[in-house]
């Protein structure tokens, strides 16, 4: 029998009641014991979930109240003493290091948080000190989980981050300079206590996550994996069996890694199905191979038939008893379930499958593989239909959009002069000061403009009501930043349910739905837009709100605008066409967007780009090399329509630019706003090694908690920025919109900022 098995499961719930109950216990309006009752409940719908669609393995551990890789800290004792000197109670804690806490005493900011591997999803860094101990939680989250399930009746695979991924993820603290790797001999005695415990609980296997694996890795990290899995193996029955997990990319450059006695090895055949022969020879003699051929990372329906003769290849090799038919990666970057989707269009509703349905889908690929294609017969035919359908849809095909990119000129990638020329002309129209001020685009997005917004969607009040509003809070907004002295304003973004599904929602070739969330970070979810097919903008998007800001603002105000890499990225993307073509497409609308905004009197125009980094793809080579031409060149296309003394600025919620620096100057963006304020001011050394010449905001404050930063902590981050930069670059800003925080923090943090900006423009005055 060969068994099917998921590698995770969405744990926010069908409406999205995980999210609903951190708030309200966050907000004092639930206490912690109904919080972990809501927690324990939505645990139990999943499981069951599973279990009533067949799927013989199924995942605990998987789920967590913020970020799974924040249980695996406080549970390994990792938590850095700056939180447990508060000695709050552990759900306290765990949620301080997640999202800051000030309060009654308290003030601590939250630990970073980072993407976790090139997806959407936001993982919190191990942040680890040069003397760092760890002690193994008497009662780990993955032995009570496992338990409760147990109780339930459901036998689970916990899920842990292996050992060798948990330190490579993670990184020293400010101001230590360890190399996590290099405490992996102290953490392994915490993983062999766990795993003993866990198979004192019943566990007979443990999925350990080593997705860190598909990376190219130091020599150091890629030789610890030999040694480390050589252990586990030494333990033998103390131990569940373990079932080695990668994915989101291959493992062939790093084969030899590969441990060779463990019970099983999981690969992303969906990413990468030409890693199977290598990773099938590579396996020991009685390794299990469980072959992802589900995909994890999108929400298109399975072609049974290519993932029936993807798992028909291993079994060839291996025998049924040694295949296992899996989703390609954890179902978290899936929404839970298309049964909710009421609103959309039948035809195209065939087309996609969530993780409900999608742990279905493992079940049948599985029957199919045992007992031959007549056992799922009717399965097997709906489902080709289905497939057939979508692939001879007209609409997925738009003639007069590849027309148009058909004649994209070389010049169209090109601003009409050099920065130096561009600079002068906007400086004399602008007429900013040195250290200008300005905010990311998003102000909060208050309960009001949710319930209004929902009131307009539901039809309870009209378009033009909804306007009215939308008109109130840009008035107040920009009301707020007069007071607040800042230099460019932003209409503050109210009318945008969220920064790409806005986007989606006004463009030809996607669909949107109603109840299709993903987790993002903590309790933020996002409900990606989905391509369906060639994408064109059928009228202006944005320039009704900017136009009506600019006309009420004294000073220049953004337009905004999310860039084609991200509203690719933070979509579903399509696979039956290249992700650049897709990109292309988009970068078209922006571009007739961009050009509207500077007729209608915007000078000054945002286009964020936050996912282009992680789009990249994870190893360095040709396949890099390639996606940086395509999305830079898709960027250039989208903002190269304008006059000289337009300002282009761009925005990426990251820093990492070591690698990644010649896109971000090729780009040709006048100015940056970059997130910097968790990351070590050196980073921003890269722009002086390469003689950046434009300008450049590094976040001066982390907009991820509500903690307000001081005046003092401000001018710190200022003055290490001023090592590396010129005071005439500099921009001051916050590390990204403020849409998820409260006013009275927002005004007090910008307050802070702007006197902080003020204190430099007057010491640095000629
Ligand atoms: C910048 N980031 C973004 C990423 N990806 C995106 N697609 N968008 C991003 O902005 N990736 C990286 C980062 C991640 N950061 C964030 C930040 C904030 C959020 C967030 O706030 N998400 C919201 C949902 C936003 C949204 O779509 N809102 C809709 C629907 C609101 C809603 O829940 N309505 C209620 C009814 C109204 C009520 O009574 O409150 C309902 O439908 O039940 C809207 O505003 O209309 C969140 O709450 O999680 C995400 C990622
Ligand atoms: N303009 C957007 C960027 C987020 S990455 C915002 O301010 O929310
Ligand atoms: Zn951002």
């Amino acid at each position: 029998m060969v068994q099917s098995a998921i590698l995770g499961f969405p744990r926010m719930g069908v409406n999205r009641d995980l999210k609903k109950a951190t708030e309200a216990y966050w907000g004092g309006k639930l206490s912690q014991a109904e919080l972990l009752n809501e927690a324990k409940r939505l645990r139990l719908e999943h499981w069951n979930i599973q279990k009533n669609a067949g799927v013989s393995i199924i995942p605990s551990n998987d789920f967590a109240l913020y970020d799974q890789v924040l249980h695996h800290i406080q549970d390994f004792g990792a938590a850095p003493e700056r939180y447990t000197k508060y000695q709050l109670n552990p759900v306290d804690e765990y949620f301080a290091m997640g999202r800051g806490l000030q309060r009654e005493g308290v003030d601590v900011p939250s630990l970073e948080m980072v993407k976790w591997f090139d997806s959407n999803y936001h993982y919190v860094k191990p942040t680890l000190q040069d003397n760092q101990t760890f002690k193994l939680n008497p009662n780990p989250k993955a032995v009570a989980d496992f338990l409760e399930a147990k109780e339930a009746g459901i036998t689970t695979r916990p899920v842990l981050v292996g050992p060798i991924s948990f330190l490579h993820l993670g990184k020293a603290d400010r101001g230590q300079s360890v190399d996590p790797i290099d405490l992996l001999e102290k953490l392994l005695p915490i993983y062999e206590e766990l795993l003993a415990k866990l198979k004192a609980a019943g566990a007979e296997t443990v999925q350990i996550d080593e997705p860190v694996l598909v990376f190219d890795l130091p020599a150091k990290t890629k030789a610890a994996f030999k040694p480390t899995y050589e252990k586990f193996a030494s333990l033998g029955s103390k131990i569940p069996s373990l079932v080695f997990a990668t994915y989101f990319g291959d493992i062939v450059h790093n084969i030899e890694a590969l441990p060779k006695d463990i019970y099983a090895v999981h690969v992303d055949l969906v990413r990468n199905p030409e890693q199977l022969e290598t990773v099938v020879s590579a396996l020991g003699p009685k390794t299990i191979l469980s072959a992802g051929v589900v995909d994890g990372r999108n929400i298109w329906k399975t072609n049974f038939q290519k993932a029936i003769e993807k798992v028909e290849a291993a079994i060839q090799k291996l025998g049924q008893e040694r295949v296992i038919v899996a989703t390609s990666s954890s179902l978290l970057h899936t929404p839970h379930t298309l049964a909710s989707e009421k609103k959309l269009d039948p035809e195209i509703a065939d087309w996609f499958s969530f993780a409900v349905e999608k742990a279905t889908e493992v079940a049948i690929i599985a029957k199919a593989v045992t007992e031959g294609p007549a056992s799922v017969r009717a399965e097997l035919e709906a489902n080709a239909k289905s497939v057939q359908a979508r692939a001879s849809s007209k609409r997925t095909n738009d003639p007069a959009v590849k027309e148009r990119q058909s004649k994209i000129a070389a010049s169209d990638y090109n601003r009409q002069s050099e920065f130096t020329t561009r600079i002068a002309q906007q400086q004399k129209s602008l007429g900013l000061p040195l250290f200008p001020t300005t905010t990311i685009g998003s102000f909060p997005q208050t309960k009001e403009i949710r319930i209004q917004r929902n009131k307009f969607t539901k039809g309870e009040i009209t378009a033009e009501e909804y306007e009215k509003f939308i008109e109130k809070e840009i008035q107040d907004v920009v009301k707020i930043q007069e007071e607040l002295d800042l230099d460019v304003y932003v209409h503050g973004e109210p009318e945008r349910n969220d920064m790409v599904q806005y986007f989606g929602e006004r463009l030809d070739g996607y669909a949107f739905t109603t109840h299709a969330w993903v987790q993002s970070y903590g309790s933020r979810c996002v409900r990606p837009p989905i391509v369906v097919g060639d994408i064109s903008r059928p009228a202006p998007m944005t320039v009704k709100e900017s136009k009506y800001a600019v006309s009420i603002s004294k000073k220049p105000m953004k337009g905004m605008l999310t860039g084609p890499i991200t509203c690719l990225r933070w979509s579903f993307p399509r696979d039956d066409v290249h992700q650049s073509v897709q990109a292309e497409q988009l970068a078209l609308a922006l571009r007739d967007e961009v050009v509207d905004l500077e007729s209608a009197g915007v000078f000054v125009i945002q286009v964020d780009e936050p996912a282009l980094r992680e789009g990249l793809p994870l190893r360095a080579g040709k396949e890099r090399e390639a996606y940086l031409d395509w999305a830079v060149k898709s960027f250039r296309l989208s903002v190269s329509g304008v006059k000289d003394s337009t300002q282009i600025h761009s925005h990426f919620c990251y820093s990492e630019f070591q690698d990644f620096f010649h896109a971000i100057a090729a780009l040709d963006a006048d100015v940056l706003s970059i997130e910097n304020s968790k990351s070590d001011a050196k980073l921003l050394k890269v722009f002086v090694d390469e003689a950046y010449p434009r300008h450049i905001g590094p976040g001066v404050y982390d907009i991820h908690s509500p903690r307000v930063p001081s005046e003092q902590e401000i001018k710190d981050r200022i003055e290490e920025m001023l090592q590396f930069l010129k005071p005439e670059q500099l921009w001051i800003d916050p590390d990204c919109g403020l849409k998820t925080r409260q006013w009275a923090e927002t005004k007090a943090a910008l307050t802070n900022m702007v006197n902080a900006a003020k204190f430099y423009r007057q010491k640095y005055a000629k």
